[in-house]
């Protein structure tokens, strides 16, 4: 495809070609030098936007004009440098190389990466009626093997749209989703249990990950099945171990499965296996909870008994889906409920033990509005801002999804001056956009505060944790709901402070974003 010419006049068209070849030059020139001077960045991104608007140039540029890392070089960064683990981390370079719209090819998958909150923002406002995440995907790949149907996580278009709708009077109306406060608080009960009976006899308990994943599955449960699973008791059982393992590990396998097209699965047979046996055991141990749950109902409509509840498998199993979608969705839903959790209560329990003096504010903002009372509520965390900015900015510092992905399937669509044919894969680089300094201001610092300011000094597409739009997270609201209700009670008994002093965790990739080593905290009773 060559350069489209709006005017269509072939001696402009040469006027345009060196006016861009210098404008390139100019960037590339701005780019060697601004990786120190954060005007000259400013001036950059100037070119660079100005290039964006309507009508600022008559010259399209093509997928051809777009820069980026050879096949090789993206090769050699994922396989020898392990790249996979990293791959937020090159994306923050390839911005600092290319500027905030550049492709790259992992294996025979070319995408166009998209870091810029004002481009961001230009791909999801043209996403279309039903946003696509990903055309090509190791997950429809298994279902589609298996036979099963896909969850909202997977399905598209009209399917999608209408198990989307039915979701989201029961999980993002705020009403509806106070309605599980009760739940939630008595699962923060036993997770306050856990952690006391956790704790050695300094205070410390070792991977507080591993009690965060149980919290989640336990959590998410209760809101799929209104009952408890017991991930929470003394002895985890030996089932809901496996449960947790087996998403991890398919978190694992996901972006290598991903590059290889599903005709070529048995170019790396063994991942691919264990992929699919992973993803087997996913959805047996959710359809045990289900059939087990339902079974329960029936019987007591048999006893005569009345039926009634809110919860989400119930609610599912009384529409007019096939069971084989109720299964799909309430597995992907118990699926996406777990790492979520976990890695957002490690990250923020992480920065507030190193951040005492604004623990120590938190604590006193949520000890005023409790006024004596140890359980927080709904109504409650409504009054507690700080509250709320912390788990923004944790949010920021590790979004769950550093790399998001949508493919719009409508149009060719503009985005940064470039044409991006419709079905390319463009990848939404949330990561290098929530950590680059043109945007916020000392990037890599936690402080809540920069979340309290009336007048927002970054872009809103800047940090977009839950995604923002039609497709966004389903579960935002009962996440959020959980996260303060856990926070804030952990501040209520105990003082959280690092097991190690100068003991830093990164975070790492892997498909989502992990801490990288164990996070060990001493809890100390208030
Ligand atoms: C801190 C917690 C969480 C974060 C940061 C998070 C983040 C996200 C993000 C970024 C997306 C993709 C949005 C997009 O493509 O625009 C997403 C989708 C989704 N999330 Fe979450 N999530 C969290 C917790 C949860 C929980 C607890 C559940 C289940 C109750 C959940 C269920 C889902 C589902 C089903 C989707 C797919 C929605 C769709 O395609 O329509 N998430 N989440």
């Amino acid at each position: 495809m060559g350069d489209r010419n709006v005017s269509g006049c072939p001696g402009e068209r040469g006027i345009h070609r060196s006016i861009l070849v210098v404008r390139r030059m100019l960037q590339q020139a701005l780019r060697a030098s601004s990786r120190g001077f954060p005007l000259l960045r400013w001036v950059e991104r100037w070119a660079e936007g100005a290039a964006a608007r309507p009508g600022a140039s008559q010259v399209v540029k093509t997928l051809n004009d777009m820069p980026g890392p050879s096949f090789a070089s993206v090769t050699w960064d994922l396989c020898a440098r392990q790249g996979l683990s990293r791959l937020h981390e090159l994306h923050m370079k390839a911005v600092k190389r290319y500027g905030p719209v550049w492709k790259a090819s992992y294996g025979p998958l070319m995408t166009v990466h998209v870091a810029d909150p004002a481009l961001i923002e230009q791909v999801l406002r043209q996403e279309g009626h039903h946003p696509m995440r990903s055309e090509l995907s190791s997950w429809k790949d298994y279902r589609k093997l298996r036979g099963h149907h896909y969850g909202l996580l997977t399905a598209e278009g009209e399917e999608w749209q209408t198990v989307r709708s039915l979701l989201g009077k029961l999980m993002l109306r705020p009403k509806a989703v106070e309605a599980y406060n009760e739940t939630l608080n008595s699962i923060v009960s036993d997770l306050m249990a856990k952690i006391h009976h956790c704790r050695n006899p300094q205070g410390v308990v070792t991977d507080i990950a591993s009690i965060f994943y149980s919290f989640g599955l336990e959590g998410i449960s209760s809101v799929l099945f209104e009952s408890r699973i017991g991930c929470l008791n003394k002895v985890v059982p030996e089932e809901t171990q496996h449960f947790i393992e087996s998403i991890r590990t398919v978190f694992e396998k996901t972006i290598v499965t991903m590059a290889i097209p599903s005709f070529l699965h048995w170019l790396l047979p063994k991942t691919w296996r264990a992929f699919c046996q992973r993803w087997d055991y996913i959805f047996e141990f959710a359809k045990g909870h289900i059939d087990q749950r339902l079974r329960a109902e029936a019987e007591k409509v048999a006893r005569g008994e009345k039926v009634e509840g809110h919860y989400v498998t119930y609610f599912l199993s009384k529409t007019e889906l096939p069971m084989k979608t109720v299964y799909s969705n309430i597995t992907e839903l118990l699926l996406a409920g777990i790492d979520t959790i976990s890695s957002t209560m490690s990250w923020s329990l992480y920065e507030l033990s190193r951040h005492p003096e604004f623990q120590a504010s938190l604590r006193a903002e949520v000890l005023a509005v409790l006024e004596g009372r140890k359980i927080a509520n709904a109504e409650d965390i409504a009054r507690m801002p700080l509250l709320k900015a912390t788990v923004k900015e944790v949010l920021r510092l590790y979004p769950i999804i550093p790399g998001n992905a949508r493919v719009i399937t409508e149009k060719d669509i503009e985005v940064g001056g470039y044409l991006i044919p419709k079905k390319t894969l463009i990848t939404l680089c949330h990561f290098a956009a929530s950590r680059d300094p043109a945007v916020f201001k000392d990037p890599d610092s936690f402080q809540p505060a920069r979340w309290l300011t009336k007048k927002k000094s970054h872009h809103p597409y800047a940090s977009l944790p839950f995604g923002v739009g039609k497709r966004s997270c389903i579960g935002r609201r009962i996440a959020e709901l959980e996260l303060y209700l856990a926070l804030s009670r952990i501040l209520v008994e105990y003082d959280v402070k690092p097991s190690l002093e100068g003991n830093t965790v990164k975070p790492m990739t892997r498909t989502i974003l992990v801490p990288e080593n164990v996070i060990s905290l001493q809890f100390i009773e208030r």
